[in-house]
C-alpha cells in the first residue's frame, strides 16, 4: 500500500551549501519547506572539503613560511605536529562531524529536516523511505557529487583514500601517492608534504591543473618540486596493487610505492538514484542542465555541483539565491557566469576568473594576452623567497575588455578580486590603465600586465 502523501510547498533534496541556503530563504519567506539530507546538513564543504582543507592549508602555510626564515631573518626551528590541525578540524570546523548546529539553524528559519535519501517518484513527488511528499511549488535538487574512482586495474576494493578519508586523519602518512593533479590533489599534496609526508602526484594529463593556464601549471609545478614533491604527468597509472602498502605501475613502466593512495581524479553524480527520469530528465547524464533561473524541468530547479557550472561553494550559493527568487515569483537576477572566480589554495595560490586564453579563442574571441612575472614586480622582488608567480590577462580586443585573468601569487585569491570586478563589470581596459595601483603591492603587477596587452 502506498503511503499517504504529505503536501508541502517545496522539497529540497540535498542540503549542501546551496540546498541549505535555498531552503532557509524559502522557509524564511513563509513557505513550508522540507529539506532532505542523507548525510550531514551543510554538505561536503564544511565537513570534508573547503573548510577543513583550508584549515590544513593555513597550518601548512605557517610551516612553509617558518622554513623561509633562514633566507630572510635568521634561524627558526620547525617541528611539524599534526595534532593541532586534526583537533581544530574535529572541534572547530566539523564539531566531530556533527551537524546539530546546522540543523538548528535551518529549523529556526521554519524549515523541517527529513533525514534519508530523497528520490523523485513522480512529477511534484519526492519519496524518502516510507514518507511521500507532494511539493506544490517545486522541488530543488542539490545532491552534490561523490569522489570518482577511475577504473584502474587493482584500484577498486583497495583501501584507497578520497577527500573524505584524508580530512579526518589523526596522523599524516609517511608516504602518499596522489592520483590527480587538480585542485583537490594539489592542495592535499602540498599540505601533507609540508608536514613531512613523502608525496608523489600522478596526473594523467601532460601538466598539473590542465584546465588552467599553462603558465599557472609551470609555476605550481616548480613550487611543488622545490618542496620535494614528485610530479609525474602524462601517461597515467596502469595498475595498482595493495599488499600492506600501495604500489602503482605508471604507463612508462616505473613503479612507485607509498603507505597511502589518495584518489583526487574528479567527481561523479548518480542521477538515476535521484529519480530524475520521472520529470523527463536524462538520468544517464553527468550533470543537470539548467536555464538562467536554475529551472531544470517543470517545477524542478537544480543548483550546485550537479549543474556543471563550476564545482565551488560560491557557485552553489549564488545559484541558490537565484532559484529562491524564481520560486518566490520575484523578478530577480539571472545567472551570469562570465566572471566565475576560482582559487586553488596552494602556496602560491592559483586564482582564476572568466576564460583562459584557449577557452576564449575556442569561443571565437579575438584575443590579446598580457603577462607579467610576479618576481619581476617590486613587491615580488622585495618578498624574495616564496614570491614567484604570474599574472596573465585575457582581453577581448574587439570589445576592449578583459574576459579572463589568472593570478598565481602569494595571496593570489585576494589579488584576483580586482580582476573579478573588471571582468564582471566589463570595465574598459583604457579605464583600468588609468587606475592608481598602490606601491608596492602584489596587485600592482596587474598594471604591468595591462601594459603588455595589445589592445
Ligand atoms: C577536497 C575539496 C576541497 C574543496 N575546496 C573548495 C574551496 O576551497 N572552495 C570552494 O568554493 N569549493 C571547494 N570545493 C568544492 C565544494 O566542496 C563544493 O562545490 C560544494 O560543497 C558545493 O556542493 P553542492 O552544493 O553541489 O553540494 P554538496 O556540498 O556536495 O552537498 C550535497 C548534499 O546532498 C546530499 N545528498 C545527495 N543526494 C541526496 C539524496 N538523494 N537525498 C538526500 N540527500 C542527498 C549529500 O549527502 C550532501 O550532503 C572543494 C571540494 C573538495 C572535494
Ligand atoms: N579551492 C577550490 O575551490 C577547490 C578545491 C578542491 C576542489 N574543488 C572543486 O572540486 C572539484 C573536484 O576537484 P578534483 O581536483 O578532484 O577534480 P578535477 O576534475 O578538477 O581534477 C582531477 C584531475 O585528475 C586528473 N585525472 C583524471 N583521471 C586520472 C587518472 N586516472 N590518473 C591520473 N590523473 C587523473 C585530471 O586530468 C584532472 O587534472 C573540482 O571541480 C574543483 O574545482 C575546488
Amino acid at each position: 500500500m502506498s503511503a499517504v502523501a504529505e503536501e508541502v510547498d517545496v522539497v529540497v533534496i540535498g542540503m549542501g551549501p546551496g540546498g541549505e541556503d535555498v531552503a532557509a530563504r524559502l522557509a524564511g519567506a513563509g513557505l513550508s519547506v522540507v529539506g532532505v539530507e542523507s548525510r550531514l546538513v551543510g554538505g561536503e564543504c564544511p565537513y570534508y572539503a573547503c573548510v577543513p582543507t583550508k584549515m590544513m592549508v593555513r597550518a601548512a602555510d605557517a610551516l612553509g613560511e617558518a622554513r623561509r626564515v633562514p633566507a630572510l631573518a635568521g634561524q627558526a626551528e620547525v617541528r611539524a605536529d599534526w595534532t593541532p590541525v586534526a583537533d581544530r578540524i574535529r572541534d572547530e570546523a566539523t564539531t566531530d562531524w556533527d551537524d546539530t548546529a546546522a540543523v538548528q539553524r535551518f529549523e529556526r528559519t521554519g524549515g523541517r529536516l527529513v533525514r534519508g535519501t530523497g528520490r523523485i517518484t513522480a512529477p511534484g513527488e519526492v519519496t524518502v523511505g516510507d514518507q511521500v511528499f507532494r511539493a506544490r511549488r517545486g522541488i530543488v535538487l542539490n545532491p552534490g557529487t561523490e569522489p570518482a574512482v577511475p577504473p584502474i586495474d587493482g584500484l577498486a576494493g583497495s583501501p584507497l583514500w578520497t577527500n573524505r578519508d584524508a580530512v579526518p586523519v589523526r596522523e599524516v602518512p609517511e608516504s602518499l601517492l596522489v592520483l590527480g593533479g587538480g585542485p583537490v590533489g594539489l592542495e592535499f599534496a602540498q599540505v601533507f608534504a609540508r608536514f613531512g609526508t613523502s608525496v608523489a602526484v600522478l596526473e594523467a594529463a601532460p601538466r598539473l591543473l590542465p584546465a588552467m593556464e599553462p603558465e599557472a601549471s609551470e609555476v605550481i609545478t616548480e613550487a611543488l618540486l622545490a618542496e620535494g614533491v614528485q610530479v609525474r604527468t602524462g601517461g597515467g597509472v596502469q595498475h595498482v596493487k595493495h599488499d600492506g602498502q600501495f604500489e602503482v605501475q605508471l604507463a612508462g613502466g616505473d613503479r612507485l610505492t607509498a603507505e597511502h593512495l589518495l584518489v583526487a581524479t574528479g567527481r561523479r553524480t548518480d542521477l538515476q538514484a535521484l529519480g530524475v527520469s520521472a520529470v523527463g530528465l536524462d538520468d544517464q547524464a553527468r550533470t543537470i542542465p539548467v536555464d538562467e533561473r536554475m529551472r531544470a524541468a517543470d517545477g524542478v530547479w537544480a543548483i550546485g555541483d550537479v549543474t556543471g557550472r563550476g564545482a565551488f561553494t560560491h557557485t552553489s550559493v549564488y545559484q541558490a539565491r537565484i532559484a529562491a527568487a524564481d520560486i518566490l515569483g520575484q523578478d530577480g537576477e539571472v545567472a551570469d557566469y562570465r566572471a566565475m572566480p576560482a582559487v586553488v589554495f596552494t602556496d602560491p595560490e592559483v586564482a582564476t576568473v572568466g576564460l583562459t586564453e584557449s577557452r576564449a579563442r575556442d569561443a571565437g574571441v579575438e584575443v590579446s594576452t598580457g603577462t607579467t612575472r610576479v618576481q619581476e614586480s617590486a613587491r615580488g622582488w622585495i618578498h624574495g623567497v616564496g614570491g614567484t608567480g604570474v599574472v596573465k590577462l585575457v582581453a577581448d580586443v574587439r570589445r576592449g575588455v578583459l574576459v579572463g585573468a589568472t593570478v598565481v601569487a602569494p595571496g593570489g585569491g585576494e589579488v584576483l578580486g580586482a580582476l573579478a570586478v573588471a571582468v564582471h563589470a566589463e570595465v574598459p581596459i583604457t579605464r583600468l590603465r588609468e587606475m592608481i595601483f598602490a606601491y608596492p603591492t602584489f596587485h600592482r603587477a596587474i598594471e604591468t600586465a595591462l601594459g603588455d596587452l595589445d589592445v
